[in-house]
């Protein structure tokens, strides 16, 4: 028996009327970090948004702990233990950084099973030590570093198994960059099941186990990170974009 948590198979996602991924499979098994890798516009993010609900599929499934996702109104899939980080600077503007945190669980704590909000809010400030002073700051007010902190923040609000980062370190400066590594790392390391996009291949081996090469929608390439990243068919696909 595998020990899948996310199983896409033979995905087809659809944006605007037009098939953006082409029989797409991926796994992410429990405790794994995975990587999704390609150049922009490859597909990650309606890859992802599929994922959520957020993106129809023309064919295919999703599951998630054997449960099919695309059964699922979208407002629920969280619930189910999936945190989803966004690309880019969506954070809930006019609210504080912990207001951010607090929102999902007042929207649907009860539903994951979260007791005590309080102490879950503490645990993403554990974790995210930087944004303790922060805590009553309007996100608008944040610097890019501290943004992309309280976007993932927000995402382990319901206390997830499974953490989907969409381009968590672009436009970061390198110093920030190593920073949310270290915190990426630390969320790995309490055991939560990781799938990040990047368009910069050049971070991904420090952060996950396994990595998918995605080119216009379909999987071109699986294995060891660092394997690949020293394919030179692979090395080409990435310049040029991204
Ligand atoms: N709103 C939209 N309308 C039409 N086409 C879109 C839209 N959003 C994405 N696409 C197209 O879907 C394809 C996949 O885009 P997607 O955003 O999933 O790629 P990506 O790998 O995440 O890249 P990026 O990092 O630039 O977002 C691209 O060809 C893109 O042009």
């Amino acid at each position: 028996m595998s020990d899948a948590l996310l199983e896409l198979e033979n995905n087809y996602a659809m944006v605007e009327g037009f098939e953006v991924t082409h029989g797409l499979d991926l796994t992410v098994n429990e405790g794994e970090a995975v990587g999704l890798v390609g150049r922009n516009g490859a597909g990650k993010t309606s890859t992802f948004r599929a994922v959520m609900g957020l993106t129809p599929l023309a064919d295919g499934s999703i599951r998630y702990s054997g449960e099919e996702l695309t059964k699922l109104r979208p407002e629920v899939i969280p619930t189910r233990g999936i945190g989803y980080q966004p690309e880019g600077r969506d954070l809930f503007t006019g609210m504080t950084v912990e207001e951010n945190f607090r929102l999902p669980i007042w929207s649907s704590g009860k539903a994951r099973g979260i007791d005590d909000e309080d102490a879950m809010v503490e645990t993403i400030f554990d974790i995210f030590d930087e944004l303790d002073h922060r805590r009553d700051a309007e996100v608008q007010n944040l610097s890019g570093g501290q943004a992309k902190m309280c976007a993932i923040g927000r995402a382990m609000a319901l206390d997830p198994d499974l953490l989907i980062l969409d381009e968590p370190l672009e436009g970061l400066a390198p110093i920030v960059v190593e920073n949310l590594k270290s915190y990426i790392h630390e969320i790995i390391d309490r055991g939560i099941s990781v799938l990040v996009a990047e368009s910069n291949a050049s971070h991904v081996p420090e952060i996950v186990d396994r990595m998918y090469v995605i080119e216009r929608g379909e999987i071109v390439d699986s294995g060891d990170p660092d394997v690949l990243l020293e394919d030179e068919q692979i090395q080409e696909m990435m310049q040029g974009g991204g």
